[in-house]
């Protein structure tokens, strides 16, 4: 036998496989083009940066230099946003048949130059060839033609809705063609212009896009890219010119901007971390859930927000799935990016190495064992093994922080009930995989796991036509499909609100009262102290202290109890253990909204005269916002059963269930103007879909509020589904919105309210409403009712649901 038959021979033994290397030859040659270094992308073209500052970049596993990029000043900043700004009119009027022209081009373009982008990808971030080939740019194309085809439908699916203008994007390293692809496609498709940063370790295919983008017939301006590092972000997040940041990242830096966009006005996404369960009970397929775990945490290194890091695995099976899963880790090849037959390669960056092998060894100090995959690391770049730690605590560090590596934790648990606690002890909530082969308990578990996705029977999958975000601390908005379009958009009537004038609405309904010579009613005789209403019952407040409500013509009406820290405490609270309404069904629900709309109609004189009294219009007009509340709350009921999910079919076997879910406890502070009418049309909305309310009544009218426990106590609603805390509202603002166990805050009234409430929200995350003193048409059906409203009371969780054999 010669030696050349030799040597096959000996790959049929070993079964192993050569290295199988993609050529980088047009990828070197476009980075040579580039050698003096890369500037911004502004205005259609590369613009040296401002201050002239640049940064090498290096290729993550040779740890050679790769690129000189320009570092973003906030000169260029301003020179990016302006461009933005003075494309966005020009982009928006080509309407959307024109932009899903230039949408499709770009998809086009992806798919034409899909190798150059998939090496450089590889290049620039360590990530094997073979994800960048097969799953970043195929999905980053899908992700143009899908919002080609949102745009091609703007004006009849979106009517309603105007484009929220320029829009600044902040990126992450872990993705960063798929991510721009993620962030761009919806912005551009719905009218806005946009100012990326991408990550600073992976600036390339960002600034190749933009190349691409110029030479498809993009219109200068519309998509500008300026690179550089977390200030450059922070310049941007800080930019008076933009209108909305959608940011993808850590949880840290999520909060950061966050807090600095606070009452600014800007509208803010966060896609950030996450800890997810992959939950594999004793009658799953196990083979097949091992290939899951192999690629839920040895995907992309591990450096995936939503990785399957926690292996919940049930007792019974726990030993043979682990000795199943270290089998299978020997298999596993770490190696060049650009080697085909890889499965594993290089983490971003050596910074990041030293993260992952400290957290590891902050592990095994816990107590954990830790095994990893047998085999030599390629020299050079930052290599690190497949890792899987065993006997780890639920509390450990290891099993709480993100780790963002391919470092594996398990657990085991007994009941689904302690799957799904175990599953919950995070305070992430992006994504979670669950394993069995009973159809039955696989969805019974889904709606009960706290996250974005679950996937059942299966992990990772991805699809523009489906929602991608966060619950909890894993942020806020989607991205892909309807849902992620409304993240684009606002409702052409708050487009057009104006700043709240004090008592404007009252001065105006008295003089149209005056004009046709109508007398307010007469002010009721009724003087007591209203009390707080928790948990269902009439309470005083902790701090025993009232003030006084007085009526339109300066006479003092009623007083109110002033709620305090406690008050709102005991509230949440309360509200916290009405869990059963979020589960209850849509037609309860919608029973228990029809019969408040009965008991408020059947003292509607009462309400009027009272309205009448306090806000001092005119009897037709407090009947008119009595009958609107009424109907509002018929609005809500017909909506409770109707508001629903979704079922998508992306391009696999299989379906996507968008089912749409409460978010929990939600705080909601009212304006003064229309008492009854703005307060019934903050509360019936959350009822609806199922939340828990602390409600804190406009402070000046406070007394139609108090009216209502009356309304609330003759219904069939479980106690502490609806609190209601009044007081001064600032103070309130605060303890609820610095409170853990609120989810959601929705604030209507003074500007600096808006901005406590988004700035003080940033500890658990929770998600805002503001108006930033921008008053509300209450009986504009388009400004103050419907699908807004129901959006900003639910969370969107997808169920991917694969089947076939
Ligand atoms: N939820 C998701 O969809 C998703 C997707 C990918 C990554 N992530 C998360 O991203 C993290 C890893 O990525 P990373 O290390 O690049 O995150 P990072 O938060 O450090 O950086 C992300 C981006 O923000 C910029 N930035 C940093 N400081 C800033 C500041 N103060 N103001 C504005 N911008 C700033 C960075 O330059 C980079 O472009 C992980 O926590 C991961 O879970 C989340
Ligand atoms: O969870 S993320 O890191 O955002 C992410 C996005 C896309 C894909 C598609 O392969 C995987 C992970």
């Amino acid at each position: 036998m010669s030696s050349s038959n030799n040597n096959v021979a000996r790959y049929f033994d070993t079964m192993d496989y050569g290295p199988a290397p993609e050529s980088d030859t047009d990828a070197r040659e476009w980075l040579a083009r580039h050698a003096e270094g890369f500037g911004h992308f502004i205005d259609g073209r590369f613009t040296l940066a401002a201050e002239g500052a640049h940064f090498d970049t290096a290729e993550p596993a040779t740890g050679q230099r790769l690129a000189r990029i320009a570092q973003g000043s906030a000169k260029d900043v301003d020179a990016a946003v302006a461009a933005a700004r003075a494309a966005q009119p020009g982009w928006f009027a080509l309407g959307g048949h024109g932009r899903a022209r230039h949408l499709y081009a770009l998809a086009r373009m992806v798919q034409r130059h899909a190798r150059l982008l998939a090496v450089v990808e590889a290049l620039d971030n360590g990530k094997p060839i073979r994800e960048t080939r097969d799953l970043d740019v195929p999905l980053a194309a899908r992700h143009f033609y899908h919002h080609a085809g949102w745009a091609q439908l703007q004006e009849r699916e979106f009517a309603d809705q105007v484009p929220l203008g320029v829009v600044g994007q902040i990126i992450p390293w872990n993705f960063p063609l798929l991510m721009l692809a993620w962030k761009i496609a919806p912005a551009l498709a719905l009218g806005n212009t946009v100012v990326l940063k991408p990550a600073e370790f992976t600036p390339l295919s960002a600034l190749l896009f933009a190349e691409l983008a110029a030479q498809a017939g993009l219109p200068r301006g519309v998509l500008n890219v300026v690179t550089g590092d977390g200030a450059t972000g922070a310049a941007l997040v800080a930019h008076e010119g933009v209108d909305k940041i959608a940011f993808t990242g850590s949880t840290e830096v999520g909060r950061l901007i966050r807090t600095a966009t606070a009452g600014t006005g800007k509208s803010l996404t966060l896609e950030l971390g996450g800890k997810s369960p992959f939950i594999v009970f004793d009658d799953a397929d196990i083979d097949a859930a091992v290939e899951g775990v192999v690629d839920a945490i040895w995907f992309n290194q591990g450096q995936v927000c939503c990785a399957g890091s926690r292996l919940l695995l049930q007792e019974g099976i726990a030993d043979d799935f682990i000795a199943r899963l270290k089998r299978r880790m020997q298999t596993l090849r770490v190696g060049s990016p650009l080697d085909k037959a890889i499965d594993m390669g290089s983490l971003i960056d050596p910074t990041q190495l030293e993260r992952v092998r400290s957290l590891v060894a902050a592990g095994v100090r816990e107590g954990a064992s830790c095994y990893q995959a047998p085999g030599a690391l390629p020299p050079g770049g930052s290599f690190f093994p497949p890792t899987l730690l065993k006997g780890v605590q639920p509390a450990s560090t290891v099993a709480t922080e993100e780790i963002f590596g391919p470092v594996l934790v398990t657990m085991t648990f007994r009941t689904p009930d302690e799957a799904v606690a175990l599953a919950n002890n995070t305070r992430y909530g992006l994504a979670a995989s669950v394993w069995s082969e009973t159809i039955g308990l696989a969805l019974g578990i889904a709606p009960q796991l706290q996250a974005g996705v679950v996937w059942v029977n299966a992990t990772n999958l991805f699809d523009a036509g489906v929602g991608f975000g966060g619950y909890r601390e894993s942020g806020y908005g989607r991205e892909g499909g309807r849902e992620g379009c409304y993240e684009y958009l606002k409702p052409r009537a708050w487009a057009q609100r104006k700043p709240r004038a004090d008592d404007v609405a009252v001065v105006a309904a008295n003089e149209a009262a005056d004009a046709r010579n109508e007398t307010p009613l007469a002010l009721p005789a009724i003087d007591r102290t209203a009390k707080l209403f928790i948990g269902g019952k009439q309470v005083r407040p902790d701090g025993e202290l009232s003030s006084s409500v007085f009526a339109a013509n300066g006479q003092r009406a009623g007083e109110v109890g002033t709620g305090n820290r406690k008050d709102i405490r005991n509230a949440v609270a309360a509200a916290r253990s009405a869990s059963g309404w979020s589960s209850a069904t849509p037609h309860r629900r919608a029973q228990a909204l029809y019969y408040l709309a009965e008991n408020l109609s059947a003292r509607a004189g009462e309400f009027a005269a009272r309205i009448a009294s306090l806000t001092g219009v005119a009897a037709k007009a407090a009947q008119a916002e009595v009958d609107a509340s009424v109907s509002r709350l018929f609005a809500y009921g017909a909506w409770a059963d109707k508001y629903e999910g979704t079922v998508h079919v992306p391009p696999l076997r299989g379906v996507a269930l968008a089912t749409v879910e409460a978010i929990g406890v939600v705080g909601v502070v009212c304006p003064d103007e229309a008492p009854l009418l703005s307060f019934v049309s903050l509360l019936a909305p959350n009822l609806a879909m199922g939340n828990r309310t602390v409600i804190v009544p406009g402070e000046k009218h406070a007394l139609v509020a108090t009216d209502f426990y009356q309304v609330l106590e003759t219904s069939d609603l479980p106690g502490g589904v609806v609190n209601i805390v009044t007081g001064p509202a600032a103070g309130l603002v605060r303890t609820l919105a610095e409170h853990d166990d609120v989810d959601a805050l929705w604030v209507f009234g003074a500007k600096e309210l808006s901005r406590d409430a988004e700035r003080l929200s940033v500890g658990n995350l929770k998600r805002t409403l503001v108006d930033h003193g921008l008053a509300t048409d209450w009986h504009d059906l388009a400004s103050g009712e419907g699908a807004v409203f129901l959006r900003h009371a639910t969370q969107v969780k997808n169920i991917w649901i694969p089947y076939g054999e």
